[in-house]
């Protein structure tokens, strides 16, 4: 895992080696590495965007490394000398007093083979004027690989959101320390790959939150002399009329996932008696199946009836670990009363798994102000609620009652297909079935589930047409192969 941090830890970083020439640290890491990512093309042109802060004095010194070093440079300027911050000026003299020459609009009839952007970093606080949009939308029509530095101008450091339009980079190069808006959001569509510079920096501040891009804890090893029942029953209670291979599915990624047992609860009246492709689930009556399960999910498909209120209402006062997803947080969002009993629960036993769109009915605010901050909203679930939250989509979310968030860094968009989500809490069931805390079986399954879609993608499965299904055998074949070979 991988530090994230806020935007004040980043300044207090700055402020505390004002003197240490960080500026030009990070110029000389972008001009090497916009010169490696050229190697191939000798007296190459450059175009290097300055805006009117720092940002923009990192690019003014990156240009005169890259001028020192051959290369034909133009520089593009959209500030004003007088107003530059001092490390900004001085870089701006220095690449003057160097033969370096400022342009105030896009040169014309010229070609570059790499452009830098050091318009707007993390100083951008609000969306794009329109001489910077303008700007933006050219150099993103030039087909032209671009090197952003610190972030894609254009995207909010914190939110991952575009402020009215942002640069699609090919890489960028961040400096001092990951940022949210990188992982979640337009970020990552606009970021490329991302390399970090800490610019000589090595006592970092406690992270903000965390950037999961590794497995975290896994179930701990099996013993030799484990039965079915070492390693945990898992329910699935929902399945309504039409929408019974939801619970199927869930419960079909349970048993991939290691569960010792597996039971399904099927709300539908013409719900089969038997899945035929995987004969090992139980299917029983959707009331009865809590008393066999050490971990309940319920919600897949699970309609808004009455008996969905009710078999929710029963489940909510048991103590067994609980893992919400899809109706059951329609039902949530829509019956106070039910709402109530979750802060009688004892901490650290529910999960809930919305995605944006359950996610603001939860909330009562709509998709996109969910979407405009996804960390702050999914930290003022996991406090209403007293739930540990994944916030699903690209750039998943979970985020903790105690203040705690993390970014999962796997997954891809194949993943936006029917089933995946009811897949992704079948996983996290088994694995806290199968004795982690629900908190670590939460990190684990979603950075599980994101790798074995990224796996079958490297395969050939997908993106397009991949399914639930295969995500959830990849699953299995990553987690076996992470935890006995
Ligand atoms: N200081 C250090 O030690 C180090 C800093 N580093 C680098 O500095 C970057 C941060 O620099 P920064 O704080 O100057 O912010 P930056 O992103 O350049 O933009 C601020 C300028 O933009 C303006 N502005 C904002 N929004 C705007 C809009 N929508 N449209 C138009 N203008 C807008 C804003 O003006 P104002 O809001 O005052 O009107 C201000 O003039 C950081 O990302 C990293 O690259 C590294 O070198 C490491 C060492
Ligand atoms: N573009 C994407 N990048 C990464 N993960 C994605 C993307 N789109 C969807 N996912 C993941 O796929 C799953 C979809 O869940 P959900 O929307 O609940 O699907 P369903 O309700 O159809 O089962 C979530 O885990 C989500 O994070
Ligand atoms: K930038």
């Amino acid at each position: 895992m991988k530090p994230l941090y806020a935007q004040s830890q980043l300044r207090a970083m700055e402020q505390a080696h004002a003197h240490d020439g960080l500026m030009e640290k990070a110029g000389a890491a972008a001009a090497r590495l916009a010169s490696s990512l050229l190697l191939t093309v000798s007296g190459a042109r450059i175009l290097v965007l300055a805006g009117p802060g720092n940002n923009g004095g990192d690019a003014l010194v990156a240009a005169r490394y890259l001028r020192q070093q051959g290369y034909q440079v133009d520089v593009v300027f959209t500030g004003t000398y007088a107003s530059l911050p001092p490390d900004a000026r001085a870089a701006y003299e220095a690449w003057l007093a160097d033969g370096g020459e400022i342009a105030s609009g896009l040169p014309q009839g010229r070609e570059w083979q790499l452009i830098v952007d050091g318009l707007f970093g993390i100083g951008l606080t609000r969306e794009l004027d329109a001489l910077h949009r303008d700007l933006v939308q050219q150099v993103n029509a030039m087909g032209v690989p671009v090197l952003s530095l610190d972030i894609p101008t254009g995207i909010c450091m914190h939110t991952g959101r575009v402020l009215g339009a942002a640069v699609c980079a090919a890489h960028t190069l961040t400096f001092l320390g990951l940022k949210p808006g990188l992982y979640t959001q337009d970020g990552p569509d606009h970021a490329g790959q991302v390399y970090l510079d800490n610019l000589g920096l090595n006592a970092a501040p406690p992270a903000a939150g965390f950037l999961v891009d590794v497995p975290p804890a896994l179930p701990a090893r099996r013993r030799l002399n484990s039965h079915k029942g070492s390693h945990g029953s898992v329910g699935v209670i929902g399945g309504a009329e039409h929408m019974v291979g939801a619970v199927l599915l869930a419960g079909r990624a349970a048993l991939r996932a290691g569960a010792g047992r597996v039971y399904c609860g099927l709300l539908a009246g013409s719900a089969p008696a038997l899945d035929q492709g995987q004969a090992e689930l139980m299917l029983r009556d959707a009331a009865s199946v809590p008393q066999f399960a050490t971990v309940m999910v319920a919600g897949p498909g699970m309609g808004q009836s009455d008996t969905a209120v009710s078999l929710l209402h029963s489940l909510l006062e048991l103590s067994q670990l609980l893992i919400l997803d899809a109706d059951a947080l329609n039902l949530l969002a829509a019956h106070p009363e039910l709402q109530a009993i979750l802060h009688q629960r004892k901490p650290g036993t529910l999960a809930i798994t919305p995605h944006p769109g359950e996610a603001a009915t939860l909330l009562h605010i709509t998709t996109a102000e969910v979407q405009a901050d996804r960390v702050a909203s999914a930290l003022r679930m996991a406090r209403e609620f007293g739930a540990i939250v994944v916030l699903k989509g690209c750039g998943s979310v979970v985020a903790l009652p105690d203040g705690r968030w993390f970014i999962n860094h796997s997954g891809n968009p194949g993943m936006a297909s029917a089933g995946m989500g009811d897949t992704l809490c079948g996983i996290i069931a088994a694995l806290a079935a199968q004795e982690m805390s629900l908190e670590e079986a939460v990190l684990l399954a979603v950075y599980l589930h994101g790798a074995a879609a990224d796996s079958l993608v490297a395969k050939g499965v997908g993106p397009v047409g991949m399914t639930a299904s295969e995500v959830a055998s990849e699953a299995r074949a990553l987690l076996n192969q992470w935890r006995y070979r």
